[in-house]
């Protein structure tokens, strides 16, 4: 399934937000979407995930979802959002039992989240044992337990150390590998776009335009730290972002 955002803009009473957003998210494509501080990538992640409407334009879903899609549009958040008194199986199989699924499916389906996101050794864990990045493969684990057609990642990595910042990217990187999957990836960081993006949005300061798209064909698995066309990009991508970064930075102290 792919998405479309046609002509999307948004205002909150008198702040105008995102102002005529139109972009492709393409099955099997992550879209990382960058901007300044309260440029809206947000609010736009909460129209694609149809949890608010925009003042104007639609969020077009092309296809369907994969057939045993149980929840088609699903976030990972930053701060994980674990229920501390369920194990780390208990997360999954909740999400799992909402929709129905128990038993041996639910097992199948648990034992392949864990093993993907290299957690089955884990399975009995509670979430008050287990470090940040963990908690991130577990919260990922849940969002793939439920088989999603695009999944909607606001800056996912954002409160983890550095090392388990990297440490996870290589994990989404393998993640993707094995088995490609569609997501929507809002970060502040670009060397993380820069990894993990097929496409780049560069949104403007608010209200949110589109400033620029910035395409990498490399494949994911090849982006290592130390690549000099990755570097190029990500520098390309911060001379977008540094004179708006600034205007926004300002704009946030005289509010
Ligand atoms: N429910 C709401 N009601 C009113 N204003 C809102 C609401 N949600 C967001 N805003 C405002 O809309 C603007 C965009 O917010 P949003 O959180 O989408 O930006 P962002 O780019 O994700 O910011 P950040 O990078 O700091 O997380 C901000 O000025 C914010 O204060």
């Amino acid at each position: 399934m792919d998405l479309r955002l046609e002509s999307i803009s948004h205002r909150y009473d008198d702040v105008e937000v995102l102002r005529d957003i139109s972009l492709d998210i393409p099955a099997g494509r992550i879209v990382c979407i960058v901007g300044p501080s309260g440029c809206g990538k947000s609010t736009l992640l909460r129209f694609i995930g149809g949890l608010e409407r925009p003042t104007e334009g639609q969020v077009v879903q092309i296809g369907a979802p994969p057939a045993d899609s149980i929840n088609p549009l699903t976030y990972v958040f930053q701060d994980f959002a674990l229920l501390p008194w369920r194990s780390v199986e208990g997360n999954i199989s909740l999400i799992l039992s909402d929709h129905g699924i128990r038993g041996r499916k639910a097992e199948s389906i648990i034992a392949d989240v864990l093993a993907r996101t290299k957690l089955s050794e884990f399975r009995k864990a509670w979430p008050r044992q287990l470090s940040g990045g963990m908690k991130q493969r577990v919260a990922i684990a849940r969002a793939l337990a439920v088989n999603p057609a695009v999944l909607l990642m606001d800056e996912p990595l954002s409160a983890l150390d550095s090392q388990t910042r990297e440490l996870l990217m290589d994990d989404l990187i393998a993640l993707w590998t094995r088995q490609p999957f569609t997501a929507v990836y809002v970060t502040h960081n670009l060397a993380e776009a820069v990894r993990l993006g097929h496409r780049i949005v560069v949104l403007s300061r608010r209200p949110g335009a589109v400033n620029e798209i910035v395409e990498i064909d490399m494949p994911l698995a090849d982006r290592d730290l130390a690549n000099p066309e990755l570097d190029a990009k990500q520098k390309h991508l911060w001379h977008l972002m540094r004179a708006e970064a600034e205007a926004a930075d300002k704009e946030l102290v005289h509010d």
